[in-house]
C-alpha cells in the first residue's frame, strides 16, 4: 500500500526528525536527490544549461543546494531569484562553484506588487516579464527548469512574479522539474487556484503528499519520483492511500476449490429498459468477466433480450415496476441504475432494488434518481454509490466544475452527508468512506473516458461485493482492476497505444486478473 499526506502531516514528521539531526541535514539529502533525479533526466550534465527559478522559502533551498551540485559537474546554472528572500546558504553555495544568478527585484517591482494584485493575467507588469529579453532567452535556451519556487509551504493561487514564471516555463521547451511539489498546486489537496508549474518531473522528499496522485494536481507533476530523507518512522497514519497490485490480489474474491456458482457470489444487475439495452450489456459484461458466480439480470423485455443475446452465462428475468426484483431469486448483492431510465417506473424498481437487506452500487439513472429522492439512499444495509463529476455535483447540489477543482474534498463530503460509500470517477478515481483513508486508484488511461466504460465497472464492483468485499475494497479493486484492463486493452501486447470500446475492457478483465493473481 502506498502512503500519501497533506503538507501539515509532513511538516511535524520533518520538525520531530530535524531535532534529532545537525542543521542543514535533510535539506542537503533533497537536494542530493534532487541532484541526482535532474542528472538521470539530462542526456549530459556538461555544458548542459540549467534554470533554476528561486521563491522565497526552503523549496528555492533545495533547488540552489542541487544547483550547485549539477554546476560541479559542469553544467551551465542560472538562478532566477524571484522571492523577496533568497536562502542564504543555497546562494552562497551556487555563487562559490560558479552559478549566476538573474535577481527579478532589480527589473520587476512593480510587477512583484501590481502584478500581484492583477491577479494571473499577463498584463501590464506581469506582460512586461514576460517579454524581458533575459528571462526569455533564460527560460526558452534551458535544457532543465527547476522549479524551486514553493514547496509544501505555499499557499492559495501562485502570486507574482510567480505565476508568470509558471507560465513561461511551460511554453520552455526545456525539461521541467518541480522541487518537491509544482508550484502553485496545494500540496494536500491536489487543488490548483491559478497558475500553476507544470512539470515534466516532480522530485518529492520524505513522503509522497496527497495532491502529486489527485487531479488536477496529478497532472502538473508528471513522472514522481520519492527521495528519502529518513521520514518514514515519524509520518502518523495516512489519510490518502493507494492499493498496488498484489495488496488488490490479496483482497479479491478466489476461486476456492470447494466453490459453486452460489458461494463465488450471485450478483443481481437491474439496468437497462426498452430504450437503452447497451448499458446493461456492458454492467453484465463488467460483472460476468470479473468473476461473479452467477449473474441475475432483471430488466424490460428489449434489455433482457439484449444481454441474453449477448450473454447466455447470464440468468434473466423481464420485470414490470409494479412486482419489482421480489421473484428475481436470491442475490448477495445489487448492480442498479445504468439505462434503466428515471421515470415513475424506474423509480419504483430502484426502491424495490433499495428495500432489500444486501449490499447495492448505484450508478447513472439510480443517481438521478436518488437526486431526486436522497430517501431512496437511507437503508440499513451498505450502499456503494459511483458517480462521475457531473452525477456527484447534481446529487449534492454544486457544479460540476466545483468537484472537478476539489476532488478529494467532495468525495469526503459526500460519504459523510450521505452515510454511503463514494467511488468518484474521472481522470483520479477516489473511493471515500467515513472513518478510512480515501483510496486513489493510479491504474487507468485518459482512454477510459469514452462511453460506456462506467458501467463495466459498476458491473466489476457488483460481482465483487456478491464475491463478500466491503463496499470499500469492492470499490477500490474493480477502479484498479478496470484501470489495469483497460491499459491492457489500449496498450496491446506491444504497449502502444490505441483507442479502446467499453467492451474491450470487459473482455480484457481476466487477463488483467491473471497478472495481478500470477504473483499471489
Ligand atoms: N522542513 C524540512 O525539514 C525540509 C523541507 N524541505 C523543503 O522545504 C520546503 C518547504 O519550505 P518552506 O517551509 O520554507 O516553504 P516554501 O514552500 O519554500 O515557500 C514558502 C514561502 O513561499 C511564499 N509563498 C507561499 N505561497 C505563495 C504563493 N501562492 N505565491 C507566491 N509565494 C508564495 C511565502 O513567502 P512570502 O511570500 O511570504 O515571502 C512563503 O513563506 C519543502 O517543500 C521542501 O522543498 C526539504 O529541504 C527537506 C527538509
Ligand atoms: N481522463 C480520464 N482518465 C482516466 N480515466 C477516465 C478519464 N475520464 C473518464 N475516466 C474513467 O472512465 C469511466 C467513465 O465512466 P462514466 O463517466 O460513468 O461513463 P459512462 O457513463 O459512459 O459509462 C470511469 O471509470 C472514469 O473513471
Ligand atoms: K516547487
Amino acid at each position: 500500500m502506498l502512503t500519501a499526506y497533506t503538507s501539515d502531516e509532513i511538516r511535524a514528521a520533518e520538525q520531530v526528525l530535524m531535532a534529532r539531526l545537525p542543521g542543514g541535514t535533510l535539506m542537503r539529502r533533497a537536494a542530493t536527490g534532487l541532484a541526482v533525479a535532474c542528472v538521470k533526466a539530462l542526456p549530459r550534465v556538461y555544458g548542459s544549461r540549467v534554470v533554476l527559478l528561486i521563491g522565497s522559502g526552503d523549496n528555492g533551498g533545495d533547488a540552489l543546494y542541487a544547483g550547485a551540485a549539477l554546476a560541479r559537474r559542469g553544467a551551465r546554472v542560472h538562478a532566477i531569484l524571484a522571492g523577496a528572500r533568497t536562502h542564504e546558504g543555497g546562494l552562497a553555495e551556487l555563487r562559490r562553484v560558479g552559478g549566476r544568478t538573474y535577481d527579478l527585484r532589480g527589473i520587476s517591482d512593480p510587477a512583484r506588487t501590481e502584478g500581484a494584485k492583477a491577479g494571473t493575467s499577463a498584463s501590464g507588469p506581469a506582460k512586461a516579464l514576460e517579454t524581458d529579453p533575459m528571462l526569455v532567452n533564460l527560460i526558452g535556451g534551458a535544457d532543465v527548469i527547476v522549479d524551486g519556487l514553493v514547496g509544501i509551504g505555499g499557499t492559495g493561487a501562485l502570486r507574482e512574479p510567480y505565476a508568470t514564471l509558471a507560465r513561461m516555463s511551460a511554453g520552455s521547451p526545456g525539461i521541467v522539474v518541480a522541487v518537491d511539489v509544482p508550484s502553485g498546486v496545494d500540496a494536500s489537496t491536489g487543488e490548483v487556484e491559478g497558475e500553476a508549474v507544470r512539470a515534466h518531473l516532480t522530485v518529492t522528499f520524505g513522503a509522497v503528499k496527497a495532491g502529486l496522485l489527485i487531479d488536477p494536481g496529478a497532472s502538473h507533476a508528471g513522472t514522481l519520483r520519492q527521495v528519502d530523507i529518513g521520514l518514514g518512522p515519524f509520518l502518523p497514519a495516512p489519510g490518502v492511500v493507494t492499493l498496488t497490485g498484489p495488496d488488490v490480489a490479496e483482497r479479491m474474491p478466489r476461486a476456492e476449490p470447494e466453490s459453486n456458482k452460489y458461494r463465488r457470489g450471485v450478483v443481481g444487475v437491474v439496468a437497462g429498459s426498452d430504450r437503452f439495452t447497451g448499458a446493461a450489456v456492458l454492467a453484465v459484461g463488467g460483472a460476468v468477466r470479473a468473476g461473479a458466480g452467477l449473474v441475475r439480470f432483471a430488466s424490460a423485455a428489449e434489455a433482457v433480450q439484449q444481454v441474453r443475446a449477448k450473454w447466455p452465462e447470464a440468468v434473466t428475468k423481464i420485470i414490470t415496476p409494479e412486482e419489482g426484483v421480489r421473484e428475481v431469486g436470491r442475490v448477495q448483492a445489487w448492480v442498479l441504475g445504468p439505462g434503466m431510465g428515471t421515470d415513475d417506473d424506474a423509480h419504483a424498481l430502484a426502491r424495490s432494488v433499495l428495500d432489500s437487506d444486501v449490499p447495492v452500487l448505484v450508478d447513472a439513472d439510480g443517481l438521478t434518481l436518488a437526486t431526486r429522492d436522497r430517501s431512496l439512499l437511507r437503508r440499513s444495509a451498505p450502499t456503494l454509490i459511483t458517480p462521475h463529476a457531473g452525477e456527484l455535483g447534481r446529487l449534492l447540489g454544486v457544479p460540476v466544475e466545483e468537484i472537478e477543482e476539489r476532488r478529494l474534498h467532495h468525495a469526503r463530503l459526500a460519504a459523510a452527508e450521505l452515510g454511503v460509500t463514494v467511488l468518484l470517477k474521472g481522470s483520479t478515481t477516489l473511493v471515500a468512506e467515513e472513518g478510512r483513508p480515501v483510496r486513489v486508484n493510479l491504474t487507468g488511461t485518459p482512454w477510459l473516458a469514452t462511453g460506456g466504460t462506467g458501467d463495466v465497472l459498476a458491473g466489476i464492483a457488483g460481482a465483487f461485493l456478491a464475491g463478500g468485499l466491503s463496499c470499500y475494497e469492492a470499490a477500490s479493486c474493480a477502479a484498479f482492476v478496470h484501470g489495469l484492463a483497460a491499459r491492457m486493452a489500449a496498450g496491446g501486447p506491444e504497449g502502444g497505444q490505441a483507442p479502446i470500446a467499453a467492451l474491450d475492457v470487459a473482455l480484457e478483465l481476466p487477463s488483467a486478473i491473471r497478472t495481478l493473481t500470477a504473483s499471489r
